[in-house]
This record gives C-alpha cells, sequence and structure tokens, in this order.
C-alpha cells in the first residue's frame, strides 16, 4: 500500500475525529511517550539513560507540550533533563508541570553539554522560520536533535526549508506522516511513525510515496501466456547519428526494464542495434512497426524534424512520454498535449519545468508540480532529490533518492527508457514515473555504492535492483 503525506489541516481533521482522545489528553500522551522512546532508545545506544543530558526547547503551543510530557517520561528515568521555554508565558501548562513533578528545571539557557536536544518549538501549527529567540538557542547546539513531530522552521505541507530552521537527527511524528516527512526527508534524519490512534484519512488527490513492494507488484513480467508482443512494445525517439548516447542509454534502459520488445526510431539506429542487438530499428516513424507507447525526446534535437515527430506521436491515442529536447519543443507547442486525452508523461528537470510552465519551479515543487499537470492535463515528473509525479487532478508520487549519485549527464535518458517501457506495459503515467523514478534512484545508489558513477554504470544497475525488489 503507497504510503499517504497528510497536510496540517487533514491531520487536524484526523485528530478532531477522535473526540475525548484528543480533548482529554491521551493523543498528547502517547505522542509524548513516542518521543521519549526515540531519545531513550539513542541514550540507551550509546551508554544508557541514567545521569544522562537532555535539553529541550520549548514553544508557544502542543509542539512544546509533547516535548515537556516527554520530558517528565525522561527525568523519571533519571535522565537530566533541562527546558529553555521560548514564550514562558504560553508553554503547555499541564507539560511544565509535570516536567517539574518529574525533577525537570526550566533554565535561561541550555548547558553546554548535553547528549540530545529536543525540538519542541513548532509542530503543525508553525509558519516560517525560526524566530530569534528559537534560532539563537539552536545556534548553540551540537547534539543530536529529535524533533518532534516535524523539524522546526519547515513547513509542513509545502516541505519549504525555512532558513533558520532546525536539522533533525531524528523526527517523531503522530499517526500520519506529515508533506514535509517526504519534501524535506534529507532534514528529518529517521522518521518514527508513532501510532496514537487516529482513524485512517483517505484522500485520493494527496501526496503519496510507493513503497518498495508496491514497486516490485507493480513491475511488468511475462505471465505464461505472454509473447515477446503482449507484454507491451515500446517506441524510442531519441538521439541522433552525431550524438547517439542518449538513444542508447535509452534504448538499453527500456530493453532492461521489462521483457517483450523495444523499438528505437531516429538516425542512431545502427549505433543502438550495435549496442543491443535485440532493439528492433529504423530510421523514420514510417517504417517503424507498431508500438503500445512511446517515448521522445532525449537528444532528438529541438528543430522542425522534432516537432513533426512530436506533432504525429502527440496525435496518436497511445501512451506519449515526452522528456528533454522533446519538451523544449513542446513548451513552443503547448497544444499538442492540452487537447490529448490518452495517457501523457512529461519529465522534465527544473530548467524544463520552467520552459513548460513559464516561470520556475520556485521553493513550494509540489504545488508547481500540481499546477503544471493541472494546466496542461499531463501527468509531470518534476526530477530531483525528491522526484514529484503529478496527475492532473493533483494525486502526487514522491520519491526520495536517499542520494544525488543520480545527478550525471545521460542519467535522464535512462529513466525516459524505464518509464517508457512502463506505459508500453500499461501501467498509468503517474505509477509508471514513480515506479521507474524508485528502481532509477536504487540504480543508481547501488552503482555508485559510495563512488561517481557515469549513466552507463546506472543503467547496468537496473535489471539487479529490479531483480532484487521481486526478491524480497
Ligand atoms: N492537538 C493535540 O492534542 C495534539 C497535538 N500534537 C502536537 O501539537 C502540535 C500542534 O500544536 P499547535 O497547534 O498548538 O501548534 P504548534 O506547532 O505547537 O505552534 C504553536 C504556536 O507557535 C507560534 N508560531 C508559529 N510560527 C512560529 C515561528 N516561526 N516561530 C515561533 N513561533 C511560531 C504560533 O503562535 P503565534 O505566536 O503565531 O501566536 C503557534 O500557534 C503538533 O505538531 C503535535 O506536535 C500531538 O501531541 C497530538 C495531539
Ligand atoms: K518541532
Amino acid at each position: 500500500m503507497p504510503i499517504q503525506y497528510l497536510t496540517a489541516d487533514a491531520v487536524r481533521v484526523a485528530e478532531h475525529a477522535t473526540g475525548d482522545l484528543l480533548a482529554n489528553g491521551t493523543l498528547m500522551r502517547r505522542a509524548s511517550a513516542g518521543v521519549a522512546r526515540a531519545v531513550i532508545g539513542e541514550l540507551n545506544r550509546t551508554g544508557g539513560c541514567y545521569g544522562r543530558a537532555v535539553g529541550l526547547v520549548i514553544g508557544a503551543g502542543n509542539n512544546g507540550g509533547d516535548a515537556l510530557y516527554a520530558g517528565a517520561i525522561l527525568a523519571r528515568r533519571g535522565v537530566r533533563c533541562s527546558a529553555v521555554l521560548l514564550v514562558p508565558d504560553r508553554a503547555h501548562a499541564g507539560g511544565l508541570a509535570a516536567l517539574r513533578a518529574a525533577g525537570g528545571r526550566v533554565v535561561d539557557v541550555l548547558p553546554v553539554s548535553l547528549d540530545m536536544v529536543v525540538d519542541g518549538v513548532l509542530g503543525i501549527g508553525g509558519t516560517g522560520p525560526l524566530r530569534p529567540a528559537a534560532a539563537e538557542v539552536f545556534a548553540q547546539v551540537t547534539a543530536p536533535i529529535v524533533a518532534v513531530d516535524l523539524p522546526s522552521g519547515i513547513d509542513a505541507d509545502t516541505g519549504v526549508v525555512n532558513d533558520p530552521s532546525v536539522r533533525a537527527a531524528i523526527t517523531v511524528t503522530f499517526g500520519a506522516y506529515r508533506n514535509l516527512h517526504l519534501l524535506a526527508a534529507p532534514r528529518c534524519g529517521r522518521i518514527d511513525l508513532v501510532d496514537i490512534g487516529l482513524p485512517p484519512t483517505d484522500t485520493p488527490d494527496g501526496l503519496f510515496s510507493l513503497t518498495d513492494a508496491d514497486v516490485a507488484g507493480l513491475w511488468p513480467v511475462p505471465g505464461p501466456a505472454d509473447d515477446k508482443y503482449t507484454q507491451g512494445v515500446v517506441g524510442i525517439v531519441a538521439g541522433s547519428a552525431r550524438y547517439p548516447g542518449a538513444a542508447i542509454l535509452a534504448s538499453g534502459a527500456a530493453v532492461s526494464a521489462t521483457s517483450g520488445m523495444t523499438r528505437y526510431v531516429g538516425s542512431a539506429a545502427d549505433q543502438v542495434v550495435s549496442h543491443y542487438p535485440e532493439v528492433v530499428a529504423a530510421n523514420g516513424l514510417a517504417d517503424a512497426g507498431k508500438v503500445q507507447a512511446w517515448a521522445v525526446g532525449p537528444g532528438m534535437g529541438t528543430g522542425d524534424e522534432a516537432l513533426e515527430i512530436l506533432r504525429t506521436v502527440l496525435a496518436t491515442d497511445l501512451p506519449v512520454l515526452v522528456d528533454a529536447d522533446g519538451l523544449t519543443v513542446l513548451a513552443q507547442n503547448l497544444d499538442l498535449v492540452r487537447g490529448r486525452s490518452a495517457p501523457t508523461l512529461l519529465t522534465p528537470h527544473a530548467g524544463e519545468f520552467a520552459r513548460l510552465a513559464g516561470t520556475g519551479v520556485g521553493d513550494d515543487r509540489l504545488s508547481a508540480v500540481r499546477a503544471l499537470a493541472a494546466e496542461l492535463g499531463a501527468t509531470v515528473l518534476l526530477k530531483g532529490r525528491i522526484t514529484l509525479v503529478a496527475t492532473p487532478t493533483g494525486r502526487v508520487y514522491g520519491n526520495d533518492a536517499g542520494s544525488s549519485w543520480a545527478a550525471t549527464a545521460g542519467a535522464g535518458d535512462v529513466l525516459t527508457g524505464i518509464a517508457g517501457s512502463l506505459l508500453a506495459a500499461g501501467l498509468e503515467p503517474a505509477l509508471a514515473g514513480a515506479c521507474a523514478a524508485r528502481v532509477h534512484a536504487l540504480a543508481a545508489a547501488r552503482a555508485a555504492a559510495g563512488a561517481p558513477i557515469g549513466a552507463s554504470a546506472l543503467l547496468a544497475a537496473v535489471r539487479p535492483v529490479i531483480r532484487d525488489l521481486r526478491n524480497a
């Protein structure tokens, strides 16, 4: 099942649906127990709890309440807890009383030597960067930080990392992940999801990520009745005789990602076939033969010929993926895609996105990609460390690559080949994009294993990654 990420409003709705559990403080007690568990786990891993020193940074709302109750649990374990109250008259009264009763103390300045710090400044009620008082406290912190709900200063809904904001080693969240846990994953560290008894939320047009098991289950493999045609034939239009690399990488990726057949159309036909003899190549669309999806664009040029090819494939009722040069051409001819009813997947990086949208992506990548998908009536995959794939109705799949090894020339061509072959196999564009992004990211990390790679190495790791996912 895909993992769902909620907006702050959706979290509040779910909290309110628990009725008494919210009103009588049960939710907060469960939340704070989860925070304490994370801190205790770390302290035990590094020598035990008794006599260790933990700082609590407390804001004006319930996020601070969670941290104060967690501090009370820690203090009862023999942890020396010191709390800085950023807004003393608005600190959570019950939490503060509990901390004091357990032996925790309130201080003006955190002790210099601390084993851990709990960030209870802002949760889903926060907006904007840390205010100066909080920023001053965190500027002195060198110990690992456990963030309550989210690292303060990061926007819960958009994941925008304001400056200044907290960088957490561990983030403990409650009942459901929030958007930022995916969108700003690198700032959250390890994320612990604590069950506090929230009801499930169903927002089809929300933010999701696929699990590895989802990807494995969706990946097309030949069944007993399949032949080379029935699994979906993908047609790759890419590269040129002068610049054959994109053609070779995209075609090779399509060959690696699914069984069945890959066709290639373009002037690099000879080079593609010399690398991948199994590819059926033609020089022009007219001779291409039948396909179930087209993947068009990498290295194809941006001239009249490219426009004509794009016009022809987008006029079919087949699924079409457009990437790279294809997107540059498309940006001048958006009507080619606006009127399409067949599945369409556009895979821009930030620069190509700006050409399509007429304006830069900006900090709020989630809203930007949703808006472009809605405007064009096409699925849009925005590349990046966190790849976002938005449908026209606003459902978004995000994939955190976990590393940036895929930021290498030609890697996009490999993604095109993988996603194109999944489209041909019948996956809807958003799932084709999301599954391709996951395998692409895993292949980059596997190929790199700590050292730089080129796109050929990434491509070579695609099959082993698919095999591992399917065998897991
Ligand atoms: N409801 C429940 O029982 C449960 C809630 N839970 C927990 O509560 C958290 C949500 O609590 P919350 O709604 O009280 O808001 P919270 O995030 O603590 O912010 C507090 C105040 O800070 C202020 N502020 C805003 N921006 C600011 C900034 N940049 N710098 C400084 N201050 C800023 C702003 O007030 P302002 O100063 O603007 O008037 C705002 O009202 C949630 O994330 C989870 O941890 C869980 O325990 C589960 C049960
Ligand atoms: K926090």
